[in-house]
């Protein structure tokens, strides 16, 4: 089978308008069943087409304008129309594809072809390649430390605690460092914005705190080590100091009981600040953090970020499992609905990340495992995958480590969805931050000298 995909920037508006005009669903053997109110409706597709799949299985067909599309919600259907090395595919044209992806040259937008084959190329090998990322590792801790800071001396200057929108918070972080990366792919702001994460916080306190606890003992086991490592080092590296001071006391410029303070607080002060700066969490540290770890890929699978797949075009006649594929006709995945699915997950709708931790230790997000795709799977998975993990992971790490985070009044954080191509909260996310840790973490009495 032959498939395709295509992006559309404000896909859902388009293909509502269309579905409103003519839209009805086919399933193998049974009529078209009439119109779908709630296509019409504010309701984000990949909500509609999952109510769809609950109704009419997890493969079904709808009539989109005058194009037939295929709509697969279950892990096992995608295995079978998308092999990762899909080939001779065709890119639906489209005026709205043309006019949002600069005409086709906005990788997402780009068909399959030598242009997406060399931009893809250029993405994977050079800009977003493991190896680019950790050579700009620090770009990700400087970015996110100074992230951290900013929002530490807030609540300083507040008397302790802050209230912060973090949507614009999380923006400005992801553009900083995607600007710093990957220059020329400005467009993760625009269309992959990738906070959905911090919806977690609803009603989920505990399990942030279980995730700063996770931090503080590895950090703690990391930091004491380290320190007494550290110390003695750096007491060798005084004894150099300790013969000037000797030789300034032989002098009779200074006493041996001030000399022995002085040597004592300049070691101390230099040792704290030191491990001071290590004890804020850093990239190498996180893949000791298995709960933080549990915590996004769960949060990916219930909210991720682009939620339906664009839709690809079978170029010829197929049959997938005993059903006819017209030539022509579209394909989405419901990433979204397929991440749900209750034949793998227990209790798929609700945050429970430790199912990560046992059943489902070994699994991961990369678009190996069919059952978990957020990032979807095949020749136009995201490019961003490594770059994104990483970002998430530093970025909560910190959060959690360095501040208690709180909803304003202690009310319930409203989930609901907006409309879009990914899935922006539909309201504002505004938290309280108080911090957890001693200021001298963050170099406050270092800026004050
Ligand atoms: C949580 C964050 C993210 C998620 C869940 C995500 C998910 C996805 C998915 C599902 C696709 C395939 C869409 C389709 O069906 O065509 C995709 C494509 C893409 N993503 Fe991401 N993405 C994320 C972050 C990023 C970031 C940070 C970048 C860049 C630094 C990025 C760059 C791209 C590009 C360039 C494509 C198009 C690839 C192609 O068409 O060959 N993504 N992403």
């Amino acid at each position: 089978m032959s498939l395709l995909f295509f992006s559309v920037e404000n896909s859902e508006p388009y293909l509502t308008l269309e579905a409103k005009v003519m839209c009805g669903v086919i399933q193998k053997n049974l009529p078209i069943v009439g119109h779908l109110p709630a296509l019409g409706s504010n309701e984000p597709l990949h909500r509609t087409l999952g109510a769809m799949a609950d109704k009419y299985g997890k493969v079904f067909l709808i009539r989109l304008g005058i194009h037939l599309a295929l709509v697969i919600s279950s892990w096992k259907w995608q295995k079978k129309v998308s092999p990762p090395t899909t080939r001779s595919s065709l890119h639906v044209k489209s005026l709205a594809v043309k006019l949002m992806g600069y005409d086709h040259l906005m990788l997402g937008f780009a068909s399959q072809g030598p242009y997406w084959h060399d931009v893809r190329k250029l993405a994977t090998v050079e800009l977003l390649s493991n190896h680019r990322l950790e050579l700009l590792q620090h770009v990700h801790d400087m970015e996110t430390n100074s992230f951290i800071k900013e929002l530490y001396a807030e609540c300083i200057k507040n008397g302790g605690l802050v209230a912060v929108a973090m949507k614009e918070r999380f923006e400005a972080l992801g553009m900083n460092i995607a600007k710093l990366i990957a220059v020329g792919l400005v467009l993760v702001s625009d269309t992959v914005p990738f906070l959905g994460w911090l919806d977690v916080v609803n009603g989920y306190i505990s399990k942030m705190k279980k995730t700063a606890r996770e931090l503080d003992f590895v950090l703690r086991n990391w930091v004491d080590e380290h320190r007494q490592r550290r110390l003695n080092r750096k007491i060798n590296e005084e004894q150099d100091y300790i013969h000037v001071m000797l030789s300034t006391m032989d002098d009779g410029k200074i006493s041996a009981q001030d000399a022995n303070t002085v040597i004592k607080a300049n070691c101390l002060d230099q040792l704290n600040l030191h491990v001071g700066k290590q004890r804020q969490v850093d990239e190498s540290g996180i893949k000791n953090l298995i709960y933080l770890q549990a915590i996004v890929k769960d949060t990916l699978g219930l909210y991720p970020a682009v939620p339906l797949s664009a839709p690809r075009e079978s170029m010829e006649d197929c049959t997938v499992t005993g059903f006819h594929i017209p030539a022509g006709t579209h394909l989405f995945v419901n990433l979204w609905k397929l991440d749900r699915d209750p034949s793998i997950w227990l209790n798929p709708s609700e945050f429970i990340p430790e199912r990560f931790l046992n059943d489902h230790a070994n699994l991961d997000a990369r678009g190996l495992h069919f059952e978990n795709l957020p990032f979807i799977s095949g020749r136009r998975k995201c490019p961003g995958i490594s770059f994104e993990l990483q970002e998430l992971h530093l970025t909560l790490a910190q959060l959690l480590h360095a501040f208690e985070l709180g909803t304003v009044s202690d009310t319930i954080v409203d989930m609901s969805e907006g409309p879009g191509l990914t899935v922006p909260k539909a309201t504002p996310l505004e938290v309280i931050l108080t911090p957890r840790l001693p200021s001298m973490l963050y170099d406050f009495n270092k800026q004050k000298e």
